[in-house]
C-alpha cells in the first residue's frame, strides 16, 4: 500500500494539463475488439485501470503497439478466446470495472462474452442488469455459474436488433449494448441511453469504423447494424473529472492556475456548478483560467433556500465530482446540500474531513450538509486511507490545503484515475512525496 505525504497550507499557480478522460479510454479500448482492422487511439492516459485494460486485451490476443506517449494501435485479428475460461482472466478481468464493457464486442463478432463480476470503486451497490437485459433483448442468452461470480452471454444464430426501454441510463450498460447492436441483424433502438460525453465519443468513433448510429447525445440510440466494421482513428478528450478536479483544487488553495486544453464545451455543466459555489473562473480560448481567491460564496437558490448540488445522469453533473465539490464548500462562506443520488456508499469519507476541522453533518448515506468556514480556520492536517478514486483525491486536495504534514494511505486508489499525480502536482508547486 503506497502513501503520499502532503505538506499543506502552500499556494500553487502555474499551467495544469488534463490527462485523456479514463471512462472514455475504457469504452474505446474494448471497441478495437469488434474489428480485424488497426485502430489507432491517442490521448489514452497512462493509469492504472486503463492500463490494466490494455493488459487484458493483450492476453485475449490483441496486437498492441506503443507508437509514443498515449497514443497506441491496437489489432484485434487473431483472438483468444480460450483465455476468458484461465484463472488469469477471472482475477484480472474482476479488478476493474471498465472491463465489463469487453462483453459486447465480443458477443457481437464472437457470438460469446464472459466476465467475472467486475471490480472499481466500493461505493456502493453496482448491479448489471442493465447490461444483460440489454444482451438478451438482442436474442443472446444469459449464462451464470453456480457458485462463482462469473457471468456470460452467448447466441447460437447471431445478434437480432430490438427496441429497448433501458431500467436505468447505465453509462457502461450502454456503452456495451450499443458496441453489442451494432453488428446485430437490423435495426436497434435504445430508450433512456446514457448519453455523456464518454459515450458520444464511443459512438462517433463506431460511426468512423462505418456503424450506423442516430441520435449522438441524445437518450434515443437508434442503430442500424452492420456486417462489418473497420479500422479507424481516434484521440481521446480531456478527462472532465480531472478538469473539475483542478478548479477545486485552485478554489481550496487560494491557487491562480489555468486548466489548459479543458475543451470548454464539452463540460457541460461542470463549469456553472463550480461558479454556483461562488468560484470564479474565465474561460480563454479553450482553457480556463482561476484566478487566486481569498474568499468563495456559495450562492443560494433564488427564493433563498440552501443551495443543493446533486447528482444525475447526463447532461446533469456527474457523480464522480461531488466528492470534491463537498471538500470545496467546506472553506468557502455559506452553505450547501450535497445530495449523491446515485451510490449509497461515497460519503462515507467526510468523517476524514470532520477529524479535520470541517463542519459537516452526514444526514444520510446520501446526503451531507456543509457548513462554510470561510477560510476562519484552515483545516487540520491528519492521516487517512483513501477509500475510492474520487474520495481520494478530494482528501489530497484538503491535505493540501490543510496547515501541516498530512498522509494519505492506499493512494493506488488515486492512481487508478491521476496520471503521475504526485509528478504533476509538484510542477505546480505542491510540496508532495510519494512514499512506497
Ligand atoms: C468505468 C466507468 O465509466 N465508470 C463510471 C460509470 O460507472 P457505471 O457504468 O458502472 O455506472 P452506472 O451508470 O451503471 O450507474 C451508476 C450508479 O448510478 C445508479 N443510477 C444510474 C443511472 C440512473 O439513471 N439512475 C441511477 O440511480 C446506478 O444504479 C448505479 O448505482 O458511470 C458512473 C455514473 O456516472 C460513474 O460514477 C463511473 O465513474
Ligand atoms: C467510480 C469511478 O470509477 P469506476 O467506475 O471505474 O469504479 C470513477 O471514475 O469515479
Amino acid at each position: 500500500m503506497a502513501t503520499f505525504q502532503i505538506q499543506g497550507g502552500k499556494k500553487l499557480s502555474g499551467e495544469i494539463t488534463p490527462q485523456g478522460a479514463k471512462n472514455e479510454a475504457l469504452q474505446i479500448l474494448c471497441a478495437v475488439l469488434l474489428t480485424d482492422e488497426e485502430i489507432t487511439i491517442s490521448n489514452i492516459p497512462d493509469i492504472r485501470d486503463v492500463n490494466k485494460l490494455i493488459d487484458i486485451l493483450e492476453d485475449l490476443g490483441v496486437k498492441i503497439r506503443k507508437k509514443g506517449p498515449g497514443e497506441y494501435t491496437f489489432q484485434s485479428d487473431d483472438i483468444n478466446l480460450n483465455y476468458l475460461f484461465s484463472p488469469e482472466f477471472r482475477e484480472r478481468g474482476g479488478a476493474l470495472r471498465g472491463s465489463i464493457m469487453i462483453v459486447g464486442p465480443l458477443l457481437a463478432r464472437f457470438g460469446k462474452g464472459y466476465i467475472p463480476k467486475p471490480g472499481g470503486d466500493k461505493i456502493g451497490r453496482r448491479r448489471l442488469d442493465t447490461h444483460f437485459l440489454g444482451f438478451q433483448k438482442l436474442g443472446a442468452k444469459f449464462v451464470y455459474e453456480e457458485g462463482s461470480d462469473f457471468y456470460g452471454v452467448e447466441t447460437d444464430g447471431g445478434l437480432k436488433g430490438a427496441y429497448m426501454l433501458l431500467d436505468e441510463a447505465s453509462v457502461t450498460g450502454t456503452a456495451n449494448i450499443v458496441m453489442a447492436a451494432v453488428l446485430a441483424e437490423g435495426v436497434t433502438t435504445i430508450y433512456n441511453a446514457a448519453c455523456e460525453p464518454y459515450l458520444q465519443q464511443l459512438c462517433k468513433m463506431l460511426v468512423r469504423m462505418g456503424a450506423k448510429i442516430e441520435g449522438i447525445g441524445s437518450n434515443l440510440l437508434k442503430i442500424t447494424g452492420v456486417e462489418k466494421l473497420g479500422g479507424c482513428e481516434h484521440r481521446c478528450l480531456p478527462d472532465m473529472i480531472e478538469v473539475g478536479s483542478w478548479i477545486g483544487l485552485a478554489a481550496m488553495t487560494k491557487s491562480e492556475l489555468t486548466i489548459k486544453d479543458a475543451q470548454y464545451d464539452e463540460l457541460g455543466v461542470i463549469p456553472e456548478v463550480f461558479k454556483k459555489l461562488g468560484i470564479k473562473l474565465e474561460r480563454r480560448g479553450d482553457d480556463i483560467y482561476i484566478p487566486a481567491q481569498d474568499i468563495y460564496e456559495i450562492e443560494t437558490f433564488i427564493d433563498g433556500s440552501i443551495m443543493t448540488i446533486a447528482d444525475a445522469p447526463w447532461p446533469g453533473f456527474t457523480p464522480d465530482l461531488l466528492s470534491i465539490v463537498l471538500v470545496i464548500a467546506t472553506q468557502a462562506k455559506g452553505s450547501v446540500l450535497i445530495h449523491q443520488k446515485m451510490f449509497e456508499s461515497r460519503l462515507f469519507f467526510v468523517d476524514k474531513l470532520i477529524d479535520m476541522g470541517a463542519q459537516i453533518i452526514l444526514c444520510d448515506p446520501h446526503r451531507a450538509t456543509v457548513i462554510g468556514l470561510e477560510r476562519k480556520y484552515p483545516l487540520r492536517s491528519t492521516t487517512m486511507t483513501s477509500p475510492d478514486i474520487r474520495a481520494g483525491i478530494s482528501l489530497l486536495i484538503a491535505a493540501l490545503s490543510a496547515e501541516g504534514t498530512s498522509t494519505i494511505h492506499n493512494i493506488e486508489q488515486i492512481d487508478r484515475g491521476y496520471e503521475r499525480i504526485d509528478e504533476r502536482l509538484r510542477k505546480i508547486g505542491a510540496e508532495i512525496v510519494r512514499l512506497n
